[in-house]
């Protein structure tokens, strides 16, 4: 295992309910319950991945754990704080050390910024470069996300798909985070792509130290490279355990339908890096 027991996130009865309209007007109401009494600890260092069909409550969580969406009721204690009270400013703050990773890169890159007006926008808003360092700092964190320095001039639209990641990651860690949510951050790739996203990401944890809460719905990359896995359904955890236990001892019947469903993995390493995709079919 590589993280710790020391708790860096906690998350404590967490609910999110979504009020929805239906009927041809929006004339009637329901309400989904996209989260539903969550609780668990992410423990630094490690990879805790987060499972289950659509529509189990991945993202609100994901979103949640940011204050992204605000929860309905419940606590998420960082630094020992419970960071669902936080305004506006104390949340900008915060996000410096807590960061996402969508699935599109494209979506969250803003068209007409450089690659490397992206990465030093987050730098400078920090006070982690200043005009004079800001350009040697976007090309070591180009550096660290497998680019040359002259992506720093290319627009978005002249980006591969991992390309586009590589740079939404450089962005994520340019604030120095020390947890990052991956919030289906491989999924858009192709299969080739997504193993060198993969081992990117677990080369910038090894190098940074860095916790991750990977949410996934390919359980054969989930296998090979979480610490623990968490199995959400109809907004809850229905279990969590050590990768180990919970892909050879599923206790809930759930867990068991979903690796049922999972191609078998061959693969023996311990080393997280993937060769290539498909590795384990
Ligand atoms: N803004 C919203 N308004 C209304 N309902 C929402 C909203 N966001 C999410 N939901 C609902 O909450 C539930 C959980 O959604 P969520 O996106 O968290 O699931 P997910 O597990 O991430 O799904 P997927 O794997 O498809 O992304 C779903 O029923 C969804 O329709």
């Amino acid at each position: 295992m590589q993280g710790s027991t020391e708790a860096l996130v906690s998350v404590r009865n967490l609910t999110r309910t979504f009020d929805v309209r239906g009927g041809q007007f929006g004339q009637s109401r329901s309400q989904v319950h996209a989260l539903q009494d969550v609780s668990f600890d992410v423990f630094r260092g490690e990879t805790l991945s987060i499972v289950g069909e659509s529509g189990s409550g991945k993202s609100t969580l994901g979103m949640s754990l940011l204050q992204l969406t605000r929860p309905t009721s419940g606590s998420v204690w960082y630094r020992g704080k419970d960071i669902v009270k936080n305004n506006g400013s104390q949340n900008r703050a915060m996000r410096r050390h807590l960061q996402i990773v969508f699935q599109d890169p494209f979506s969250t890159l803003n068209p007409r910024a450089t690659v490397g007006s992206a990465i030093a926008l987050p730098l400078l808003h920090h006070g982690l470069a200043t005009r004079a360092t800001v350009r040697d700092r976007v090309h070591a964190i180009l550096s660290d996300v497998g680019l040359g320095p002259l992506f720093e001039n290319r627009y978005p639209h002249e980006l591969s798909g991992g390309q586009a990641q590589r740079v939404a990651i450089g962005r994520a860690i340019a604030c120095e985070p020390e947890f990052i949510v991956c919030d289906e951050a491989i999924s858009a790739l192709d299969v080739s792509v997504q193993a060198q996203i993969i081992n990117l990401l677990v080369d910038l944890q090894e190098k940074h130290g860095l916790t991750y809460l990977f949410i996934a719905h390919d359980l054969s990359v989930v296998r090979h490279i979480s610490d623990r896995v968490a199995v959400m359904k109809g907004g809850r955890i229905v279990e969590i355990d050590v990768r180990q236990k919970l892909f050879t001892d599923p206790q809930h019947a759930y867990t068991r339908t979903l690796i049922a469903a999972t191609p078998v993995f061959k693969s023996t390493t311990t080393d997280r890096h993937l060769i290539d995709r498909p590795f384990d079919l």
